[in-house]
């Protein structure tokens, strides 16, 4: 089981140079079947025979939502300098509902339990009702920003977003943040909501590694509108770094 999450964390970062060979290549919703690492990562929400990339446009995204993702996946392309070539430092991280396809965990889940884990935020099969989100890293900058466009299935106060959804959301894009470099977990989430977010709206969530001592990584997260002029919430986080023993109940 500790082996199984350790190919886990690998290939979460293997997804991070994978993404950004399929955002090259994609026809929307293209995966390679050829990774075996993928291949192992997920379960799919339908009924195809490949792994379903969440992270690729889809009907529901609106103008806003489809425009941030052009551009910041075009900043995951190839730059050139005259003659010479240089991988961008920005990735399109791809987003499944499965991290690996049969889940481990802690000791006391059973089998059936595994076999239908999901992951919170992929757990929405119609289009535009959930968290419909991308993630696009900047490894060198130690940098994570976060498109989203919040579905009808997260109001809380009528007709904008739940708090608890955003809260969510900043722990998904903190987090991965975070797990760039291995396993950790939250331990401290603080957050200031600032204005409301209105249901099926576009936000940008950007978020900062301020801070490493140690297992603890401080991470910063600031929700806006597309344009940055409205701030809609901002956070801190505290993770610490884990041995994935602690995730076996050991
Ligand atoms: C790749 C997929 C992408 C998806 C991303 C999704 C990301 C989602 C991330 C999550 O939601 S994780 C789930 C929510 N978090 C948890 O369930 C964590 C539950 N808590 C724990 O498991 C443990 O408390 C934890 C691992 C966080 C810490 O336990 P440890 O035993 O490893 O640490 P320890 O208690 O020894 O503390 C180590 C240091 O951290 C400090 N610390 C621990 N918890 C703290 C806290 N809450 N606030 C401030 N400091 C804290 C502690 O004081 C100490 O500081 P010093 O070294 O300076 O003495």
């Amino acid at each position: 089981m500790a082996r199984s999450l350790d190919r886990l964390y690998k290939g979460f970062r293997n997804l991070v140079s994978l993404s950004a060979m399929w955002s090259m290549k994609h026809p929307i919703y293209s995966v390679s079947s050829r990774s075996p690492s993928v291949r192992s990562m997920a379960v799919l929400p339908f009924s195809f025979s490949k792994p379903w990339d969440f992270s690729l446009p889809n009907p529901s995204w609106g103008p806003e939502m489809m425009q941030l993702y052009e551009h910041y996946n075009s900043m995951c392309e190839v730059e050139t300098e005259g003659e010479e070539k240089q991988e961008s430092s920005w990735k399109r991280l791809p987003g499944y509902n499965r991290l690996l396809k049969y889940a481990t965990g802690g000791v006391y889940l059973s089998k059936m339990i595994q076999s239908k884990a999901r992951l919170f935020t992929r757990n929405i099969r119609e289009p535009g009702a959930g968290f419909e989100y991308v993630l696009f890293v900047n490894i060198k900058e130690q940098k994570c920003v976060c498109i989203l466009q919040a579905g009808h299935l997260l109001e809380g106060p009528p007709g904008h977003v739940h708090g608890g959804a955003i809260a969510t959301m900043i722990d998904t894009v903190t987090g991965c943040l975070a797990s760039l470099s291995g396993a950790a977990m939250t331990a401290n989430l603080n957050i200031n909501y600032r204005s409301p977010i209105p249901l099926g709206s576009t936000v940008v969530m950007e978020s900062f590694l301020d801070k490493k001592e140690g297992r603890k990584m401080f991470v910063s997260c600031k929700v806006t509108s597309p344009d940055g002029t409205k701030l809609h919430t901002e956070a801190t986080a505290l993770f610490l770094s884990i041995n994935l023993n602690h995730l076996m109940g050991r």
